[in-house]
């Protein structure tokens, strides 16, 4: 059955406001230990695939379910980091316009990657470095839906650069050498491999995250997981009103 929506989270902790507000209704796990759940948000269908956290657990788990099913839309969502020089806080609400996995390319001597000199994925030159931009209508869609949604929280909600990596930054000092490299506005785990994914399958994507803590923050004290899972529930049920 194709759900309008597939939610891509890499844990349950960070649903588990939506889940308490939209619980599913069915469960199944796959061979290799993915949970999907599946319910409806109002009237519209949903799945909720818990990828696990990186890239390669995003991109095992949507390649997975994707050979099978066929969404209208996919949202990948989740906590993240979010970089203290854009003046967000944690709570804020962030749409991506665009994601980069750092970590592809060729090393230099300077901080960000030369481009591989082929393409990663077939026909886009910017996959060299990795990067993959979203359907800017879309970001804009999401990004009008989601600030009616939340206008009278005092949340701010903004489009931005995102970055992915496969080592969560922990020192203030690197977090402003990437902010200054990159201009992101968050960091977080998945997000590239699930836009590439989401590429060779044809399927439309967004990706919404709430920030949970400063990049760079090593006190796991002052990350607020709980309100960013908060925000993520609000998030996911403005979204199923895009479909
Ligand atoms: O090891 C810990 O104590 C610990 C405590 C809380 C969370 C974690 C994670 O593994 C979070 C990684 C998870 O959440 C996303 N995320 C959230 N903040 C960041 C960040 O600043 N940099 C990178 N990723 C972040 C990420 O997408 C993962 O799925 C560990």
């Amino acid at each position: 059955m194709n759900p309008d929506l597939l939610i891509l989270c890499a844990t349950q902790v960070e649903m588990s406001h939506f889940l308490t507000l939209w619980p599913g209704v069915s469960k199944r796990v796959t061979r290799t230990g993915l949970t999907i759940l599946s319910g409806k948000v109002h009237e519209k269908t949903y799945d909720l695939v818990l990828t696990g956290a990186g890239v390669f657990n995003a991109a095992h788990a949507l390649t997975a379910y994707l050979e099978h099913a066929s969404p209208v839309l996919i949202l990948q969502t989740g906590i993240a980091g979010v970089f203290q020089q854009t003046g967000l806080n944690i709570g804020d609400v962030a749409i991506a316009t665009q994601e980069h996995y750092i970590h592809t390319g060729v090393q230099t001597d300077a901080f960000k990657n030369a481009p591989l000199p082929f393409d990663v994925l077939k026909d886009e030159p910017l996959s060299r470095q990795g990067i993959y931009p979203f359907d800017p209508d879309m970001v804009d869609q999401t990004h009008d839906r989601l600030c009616r949604v939340f206008s009278i929280t005092g949340t701010r909600i903004v489009k931005g650069l995102f970055i992915t990596v496969s080592t969560i930054t922990s020192s203030l000092n690197r977090a402003n050498q990437l902010y200054c490299t990159f201009s992101s506005v968050m960091e977080a785990m998945e997000g590239a491999a699930c836009n590439h994914i989401a590429a060779l399958y044809g399927i439309p994507i967004i990706e919404v995250r709430a920030a949970s803590n400063f990049v760079g923050e090593r006190d796991k004290e002052k990350w607020d997981i709980d309100l960013a899972a908060k925000q993520l529930g609000v998030v996911c049920t403005g979204v199923s009103h895009l479909i």
